[in-house]
């Protein structure tokens, strides 16, 4: 039986997602204060694998993840899951909206509710906690007047919703990863998404061009690119990126090798199934078929000189 950590404690969205995915049925779940320390649990041992949020359709990324991924010992992407999320903010029965002096919520969270917070409790001190639910358990226990959280975490902690539906942008979505220690990936499936960290070459024109035209000379398609900091010297980025296919695709096995060559350095981060929107189908010339073709002919020629 797996260990599977999540950030905690109950009643977070990140719980929600994990209870979503197959990996969870039968395994044991353990909630964890922050997404460092999810991530620690995978890295020690002490758990198999972390359910962590990595972007918001809202907010954006969460950074603690694409940094844990992009740096320390290797981990990679096994699972997706994408949750819609809601946010209501949840007090002790016998509050009114009027005596909410103090709002605990998670960053991310205090994100998409910054409007609704200055039109209806402009006076709050709103204090940044490490989960949504980490914020209702510590308003259950007097820490806070009230704290805005996913509606399940009313029940869970014994608290009254006295707004629902604060969202300042209704629909929100968060994507959420499964990580492991390294592993095979799992089979290809046809719609499926890769990510990794590229790494470009110090003070060289032209480099990010050169990441996106292996991508784009393959009909790869890029899912999600962004600069992070790589907390070396100022200035000196690497690119968090998504794009469609797995691995085992030829053509995004060749992209991924050729950024190898024109990198200072490249960080798989695994191949998995894709949990939003189809695939579109792959253009000819880029087929797994093409690319065999061309090898196989390529042999030929330098085997025989006949082509
Ligand atoms: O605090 C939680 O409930 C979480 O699962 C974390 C998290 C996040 O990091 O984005 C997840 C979804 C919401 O957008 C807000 C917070």
């Amino acid at each position: 039986m797996s260990t599977l950590a999540f950030l905690g404690p109950e009643g977070t969205f990140a719980h929600a997602a994990l209870l979503g995915l197959d990996a969870a049925a039968g395994a044991t779940l353990q909630p964890m204060a922050t997404v460092t320390s999810a991530i620690d649990a995978v890295r020690s041992g002490a758990a198999d694998g972390a359910l962590v949020p990595l972007e918001n359709s809202v907010e954006g990324a969460v950074p603690a993840t694409l940094d844990e991924l992009a740096g320390g010992e290797p981990l990679v992407i096994a699972a997706e899951a994408y949750l819609p999320v809601s946010f209501d903010l949840l007090a002790r029965d016998g509050t009114a909206l009027a005596d909410v002096r103090t709002v605990a919520t998670h960053p991310h969270a205090e994100a998409q509710v910054r409007r609704w917070l200055q039109a209806n409790l402009p006076g709050a001190q709103v204090a940044m906690v490490g989960s949504t639910a980490g914020g209702a358990q510590a308003t259950a226990a007097g820490e806070f007047d009230a704290a805005i959280s996913a509606p399940v975490a009313a029940g869970l902690f014994g608290l009254t919703a006295l707004a629902r539906d604060i969202a300042d942008n209704p629909g929100a979505v968060t994507r959420f990863v499964l990580l492991t220690r390294p592993a095979a990936p799992p089979a290809r499936t046809g719609n499926d998404r890769t990510t990794l960290v590229a790494y470009l070459r110090a003070d060289h024109s032209g480099a990010l061009l050169e990441i996106l035209t292996e991508f784009a000379s393959r009909a790869v398609n890029l899912t999600r690119i962004e600069s992070r900091p790589t907390k070396g010297r100022i200035g000196q980025y690497c690119f968090s990126i998504d794009c469609e296919g797995h691995i085992c695709d030829e053509r995004v096995g060749d992209a991924i090798a050729a950024l190898r060559r024109v990198c200072a350095d490249v960080r798989y981060l695994g191949s998995y199934p894709r949990r939003d929107g189809v695939q579109g189908p792959v253009p000819g010339g880029r087929t797994d078929g093409d690319f065999t073709d061309s090898r196989a002919w390529l042999d030929r020629v330098r085997g025989t000189g006949a082509s």
